[in-house]
């Protein structure tokens, strides 16, 4: 529930968020700025043979991880025809009727957040209105994954049976984020300076969901309703793919919204839960929402990487001291994933704060 206090008789009104991790935000003013900007990072580097190459990479992730979270990758090596066959897909399912879309309801799938999301399922913050948006979330599937452990592996995903091109050009774009992804964690390792393979044994079999959100532009002001509601993500890191249409925005430091316009070519890292849980708050999860008031539909493919379900959440040692104890109890993967999707699906900002999970 939000809630608005006056702090004093000379500071502005804040407002105060619960997330669904159980945290707590504020934020001064609704309306978003373009003072402060988000890294650009050019990343051609990872590709890079010489290990002078992909560490100077890593620093500047090292860096934009720490002091906002979120960052824009450019020179990505991922061919431009994979997200738009996926986008252009995706807008066929999003167009079929209802009930036809209703066949892969996520609620016939329970405790996983896969399946078909309708429009104004959810109401993250408690909003006067419910959020404005639609999804298909898919899990990750072996069979279509070059390095699977076994490709025999079932997926949990679920598809509509008379739309094979929707799930082709979905796991095709699927594919080449995934192999993007682990590359990205080799990086990341290195910006945490810890051995380049350090992770490498847990995302053999990662978790490695997707989704496509459809957000029709709203007409009601942006303090009655949102397309998607503060939020953070879950995992070790998203990296979201977002159309020309604008309306993304993430929480600085200083409690402001600043606007994550699209740079055209680039995709958006952002860290989430897991991997500010792993590095004892050095890399930071940043709050992030999306108001579409653009006049047109937005569509974006955010993909959620992060370690096995089995593997446990342990801290990563250069991120701990005497000084700087762990501050999180360790818990595997799993059993992290499955507390935030039983709160997702269930709007889960209701109920107390459950410290030791945050
Ligand atoms: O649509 C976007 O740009 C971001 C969506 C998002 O934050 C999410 O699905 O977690
Ligand atoms: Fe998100």
């Amino acid at each position: 529930m939000s809630t608005t206090t006056t702090t004093s008789v000379n500071e502005p009104a804040t407002t105060s968020v619960l997330l669904q991790n159980g945290k707590t935000f504020q934020y001064t003013s609704n309306e978003p700025t373009s003072l402060e900007q988000i890294p650009v990072i050019d990343i051609a580097c990872i590709y890079s043979d010489k290990l002078e190459d992909r560490k100077a990479v890593a620093e500047e992730v090292r860096r934009a991880s720490h002091d906002i979270g979120f960052f824009y990758i450019v020179n990505h090596g991922i061919d431009p025809s994979y997200k738009e066959q996926a986008f252009e897909k995706a807008k066929l399912f999003f167009e079929l009727p209802e009930e036809q879309k209703m066949e892969v309801f996520t609620g016939r799938v329970p405790g996983e957040f896969v399946g078909y999301h309708p429009m104004e399922a959810y109401n993250r913050n408690q909003w006067k209105h419910r959020d404005l948006s639609e999804a298909f979330n898919l899990a990750y599937d072996a069979s279509t994954d070059p390095e699977a452990v076994d490709k025999d592996e079932p997926s949990i995903s679920i598809w509509p049976s008379d739309q094979p091109e929707f799930k082709q050009a979905m796991y095709g774009y699927h594919t080449q984020l995934l192999q993007l992804a682990r590359r990205l964690t080799r990086i990341f390792a290195l910006a945490l300076h810890v051995p380049e393979d350090a992770f490498d044994e847990y995302i053999k079999t990662p978790e490695a969901g997707m989704r496509i959100i459809h957000y029709p532009s709203q007409e009601r002001s942006r303090d009655d309703q949102q397309g998607i509601g503060a939020h953070t993500d879950v995992e070790c890191f998203t990296i979201v793919t977002q159309d020309d249409s604008g309306g993304l925005e993430v929480l600085s430091k200083q409690n402001s919204w600043i606007r994550a316009n699209p740079v055209p070519g680039s995709m958006l890292v952002n860290i989430a839960d897991c991997f500010m849980r792993q590095t004892n708050d050095f890399f930071v999860s940043t709050v992030h929402r999306v108001i579409n008031q653009s006049g047109k539909e937005r569509f974006s493919v955010p993909f959620f990487f992060g370690f096995d379900r089995s593997k446990v959440l342990e801290t990563v040692p250069t991120c701990v001291s005497d000084e700087n104890p762990a501050k999180y109890p360790a818990m595997t993967a799993g059993e992290y994933y499955a507390w935030r999707t039983n709160r997702q699906k269930s709007d889960g900002t209701k109920g107390e704060n459950d410290a030791s999970k945050q």
